[in-house]
């Protein structure tokens, strides 16, 4: 049926499995390899061979039970193809992520157009610059909080909860103006939520909240009654904090001696900006609906990705002691012993290589779907001989799964998968022989380009729907991981009797849901 109804080419190999491998099923029910069942990301556990018999570095997924079939591909000049501007591939109904409004994430077409508009130019030099600063002043606050200051080395850390906490403390500081303190009471003495306690839950229970129907929430389940206070907090504050950020604009505003600077200083954060343009551009801009949504787009789009990434950098720079050591030495020769600070982001270029290949080894984003509008053809090189290009029709809504993790391990794009390499990040590094990563886009990785290029990386998406986030997110990374690494030496906390190889079986198994995610991390911090 699946290929009298899609056209999908026979040139690719099926492997079947009990239930669609994206679908509810088979995100709950137990992974039973046994049974070829591996939960949503069927392409972790079977990376090393899933596409041995692809000559197209292309593979049909189809179920036996129920559900559309749909196109694995890990073939980088596709992920091309498919993410190009004018590509006749739009992404899915995301409705899931719409609930608090429409945004910028789950926009397409035009309203997709006027979202990017809007809210790409919050993602400026003032706001990176306030990253820096933000994730400078958070670490301080947590060295102090988590009583480290006086330690040679610290317990045992669960080093995801540090990273998850500064992730959540940058978004909210830097995008909403919060006051955020590393230690805070969940509820003040009047009873109300902690700003903190909120965003947290706001974060994490999106999926719950978007899919369970309101009427439950009546029934008084503690769980919902928490995910539902925490919701309704977050949108009387943040419709609160629209009309007090729009009367404080129009005041400067309308100042007669008010100066750009002073304009640009009472936006302050990404939230003020999306306020401003609904002043300067009325009805063509957002609705309080839509600036809520984007709002809380940032929060989910922005936390876990960056948490996780952080916490999977950390690990491997744990086991690699003389990676650590390269890129400590490389921060002590870029800035010698003083303070980093924003202007150094571009000399720092060894730590965002090792952030690139946290990202490459654990890819939040583990997979995008697309689907095109109409019948198309996409054209797919060969696995054995890239210069040989074969064209394949695609039907309309067929879909096709850009398959990041198996990118990421193709050995022909990157030889040694499985080794944390940085270096194939860092200026002049060549690319492997046979593989689509040209010399350009190795070359741009270098810190000069670093202010807007994507620096040929392909972890947050490629073309016109690129990461918003993505510089929000490096600087978060390096200004941290600087901080970090200069003064402490990492080291990973093994069971009693437990090698590195174990370890990094026991801890390194991320899970799946909307994003890639590990659990807890034992680290050990040693002061330099
Ligand atoms: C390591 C961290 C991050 C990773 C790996 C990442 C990855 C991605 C990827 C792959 C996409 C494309 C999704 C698609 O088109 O289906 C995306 C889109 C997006 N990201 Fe990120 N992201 C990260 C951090 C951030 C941060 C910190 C923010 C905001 C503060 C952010 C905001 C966005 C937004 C708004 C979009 C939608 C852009 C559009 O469709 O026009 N991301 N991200």
């Amino acid at each position: 049926l699946f290929f009298s109804d899609h056209g999908v080419d026979k040139k690719f190999p099926t492997i079947t499995t009990p239930v669609p491998s994206l679908s509810i099923p088979s995100a709950i029910l137990p992974k039973r390899p046994s049974w070829n069942l591996f939960g949503l990301c069927y392409s972790w556990a079977n990376k090393l061979h899933m596409y041995d018999n692809a000559p197209l570095k292309t593979i049909v997924m189809r179920s036996w039970a129920y559900g559309n079939s749909f196109i694995f591909t890990r073939n980088v000049p596709v992920f091309r193809q498919v993410l190009a501007v004018g590509s006749p591939f739009h992404k899915p109904d995301l409705k899931d992520l719409n609930f608090m409004g429409l945004n910028v994430v789950t926009a397409e077409g035009d309203f997709w157009k006027r979202h990017r508009r809007i809210t790409a130019p919050s993602f400026n030099q003032k706001t990176y610059r306030n990253v820096w600063e933000t994730t400078a002043s958070v670490y301080h606050d947590m060295i102090k909080n988590e009583g480290w200051q006086s330690v040679k080395q610290t317990n045992t850390v669960k080093v995801n909860l540090i990273t998850h906490k500064l992730a959540l403390f940058i978004i909210a500081i830097v995008g909403f103006g919060l006051p955020m303190r590393w230690i805070e009471e969940e509820r003040d003495s009047r009873g109300r939520l902690s700003l903190q306690k909120m965003i947290f839950d706001v974060s994490s229970f999106i999926l719950a909240r978007s899919r369970v129907p309101k009427l439950l929430y009546a029934l008084g389940n503690p769980l919902l009654n928490r995910i539902n206070e925490a919701y309704e907090t977050f949108e009387t504050f943040m419709r609160e904090q629209i009309k007090v950020r729009e009367v404080e604009l129009e005041k400067v505003r309308s100042t007669p001696s008010a100066t750009e600077d002073d304009i640009a200083d009472a936006i302050g954060d990404v939230f003020g900006r999306l306020v401003s343009a609904r002043i300067g551009e009325g009805k063509l801009s957002m609705s309080d609906e839509e600036i809520i949504g984007n709002c809380f787009i940032f929060v989910f789009a922005g936390h876990e990705t960056t948490a996780n990434t952080l916490a999977a950098t950390l690990a491997m720079l744990s086991v690699n002691q003389d990676v650590q050591e390269t890129t400590y030495q490389s921060i002590i020769n870029a800035i010698g012993n003083r303070e980093p600070s924003f202007e150094d982001y571009d000399a720092l270029q060894d730590v965002l290589a090792c952030f690139y290949e946290g990202l490459r080894m654990f890819p939040a984003a583990y997979l995008m779907t697309r689907q095109p509008k109409a019948d198309t053809v996409l054209n797919f090189p060969r696995a054995d001989d890239p210069t040989v290009v074969e064209p394949v029709h695609v039907k309309k809504d067929t879909v096709i799964v850009l398959d990041f993790v198996a990118m990421f391990y193709d050995p022909q794009e990157f030889p040694e998968p499985y080794e944390f390499k940085p270096s194939r990040w860092t200026r002049g590094a060549a690319p492997a022989a046979g593989s689509s990563l040209n010399q350009t886009q190795a070359d741009e990785v270098s810190a000069s380009a670093s202010a807007n290029a994507l620096d040929g990386f392909m972890g947050f998406s490629i073309g016109p729907r690129t990461c918003l986030g993505h510089k929000f997110a490096k600087i978060e990374a390096v200004a941290f991981l600087t901080h970090l690494l200069r003064e402490w030496r990492v080291e990973p906390v093994l069971n009693d009797g437990e090698n590195i190889t174990e370890w990094k079986a026991r801890v390194l198994e991320p899970s799946f849901g909307i994003t890639m995610a590990l659990g807890d991390v034992p680290l050990r911090f040693i002061r330099r």
